[in-house]
């Protein structure tokens, strides 16, 4: 007997067409305010053309150089509670102020890439922390990514964010008129956990502001996000900084959209870029419909992770 999975997808908003747009951005150099300017640049010229973008992505660690010696310098005291209001024009953080307007300005839902954040409760503690934006500039949601990217492949690449940064504790979503959209940061997309949760709670799409590297880029950028998107039949979406050379980290690029059925939709290459895709509801739906495990789940067998905690 197989159960249903009854209110898996009920209470989220109805997805409708839209227009997702991820900015691959290049020149992220030691200088915050150069970096921020040329985010908001950038910001602007994604919505000049003849068909504006209804969301925007930027990349990972788009306003500071990567890597774990960076963070604390770069860091900024944000002070967000989900949940409660927060004013962006009392807010200690110059890049969510730019953001803010930047989103403001150009009157669309902005992912905010993601910024080294200090904890405004102990000052001590260090996120990797990606922020949201509505048209009209209000933050709306903040994801801190839960797992640090601590790898070690001899010869090739080894990192530890774990070095200065802590791990978010939440699973993080917000809704727009036309989708909801869960969140994750780069590693957080080999959790497979995170984007079940998401699906399950009625996520459309799951955007993973990210940095995947010249190792492990080829090997896997892509088939996570296909991964992820097929299990869950949702839109997956990775949003990458422009390949540099002469940084001390090198991007892998390659920012991608993936569909429901786990087609890549769009991809980019390795130097700074914006790709546009219009997500279209109608291949959620006949990928559910054609594949139906959103109703064959066996909540006898194993848990139902929809009861998990989120922000929605
Ligand atoms: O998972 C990977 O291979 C890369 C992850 C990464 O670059 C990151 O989390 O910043």
């Amino acid at each position: 007997m197989f159960l249903r999975a009854m209110s898996t997808f009920a209470e989220s908003p109805a997805l409708k067409p839209f227009r997702l747009a991820l900015i691959q951005l290049g020149q992220i150099g030691s200088d915050k305010k150069s970096n921020l300017a040329h985010a908001r640049e950038m910001i602007k010229k994604a919505v000049s053309g003849q068909k504006k973008p209804d969301l925007v992505v930027l990349p990972e660690c788009f306003n500071s150089p990567y890597g774990h010696v960076h963070f604390p310098v770069y860091a900024e005291t944000i002070g967000y509670t989900p949940g409660q209001t927060y004013d962006v024009g009392k807010s200690e953080s110059d890049s969510v102020k730019v953001l803010s307007e930047a989103a403001k300005e150009a009157g669309i839902w902005l992912i905010g890439g993601s910024i080294p954040e200090r904890d405004a409760a102990d000052s001590k503690k260090l996120y990797n922390t990606c922020t949201v934006y509505s048209p009209q500039g209000d933050l709306v949601a903040l994801h801190r990514k839960v797992h640090l990217f601590d790898i070690d492949i001899p010869g090739k690449i080894t990192f530890k964010e774990s070095e200065t940064l802590t791990g978010g504790t939440t699973m993080n979503m917000f809704d727009t008129p036309f989708a909801r959209i869960g969140l994750g940061i780069c590693y957080d997309v080999r959790f497979p956990e995170l984007a079940m949760i998401a699906a399950r709670r009625g996520c459309h799409a799951i955007i993973y502001p990210s940095a995947f590297n010249m190792t492990t880029g080829p090997l896997h950028w892509e088939l996570l996000q296909r991964s992820r998107a097929v299990d869950n039949q949702i839109f997956v979406s990775m949003c990458s900084p422009a390949r540099d050379m002469s940084a001390g980290y090198h991007a892998w690029g390659h920012s991608m959209v993936v569909d429901p059925m786990a087609t890549v939709l769009a991809e980019a290459g390795h130097d700074e870029e914006i790709i546009y895709v219009d997500i279209d509801p109608a291949v959620l739906h006949s990928a559910r419909a054609g594949i139906p495990v959103t109703t064959q789940r066996r909540f006898d067998v194993y848990p139902d992770v929809s009861k998990a905690k989120t922000n929605i």
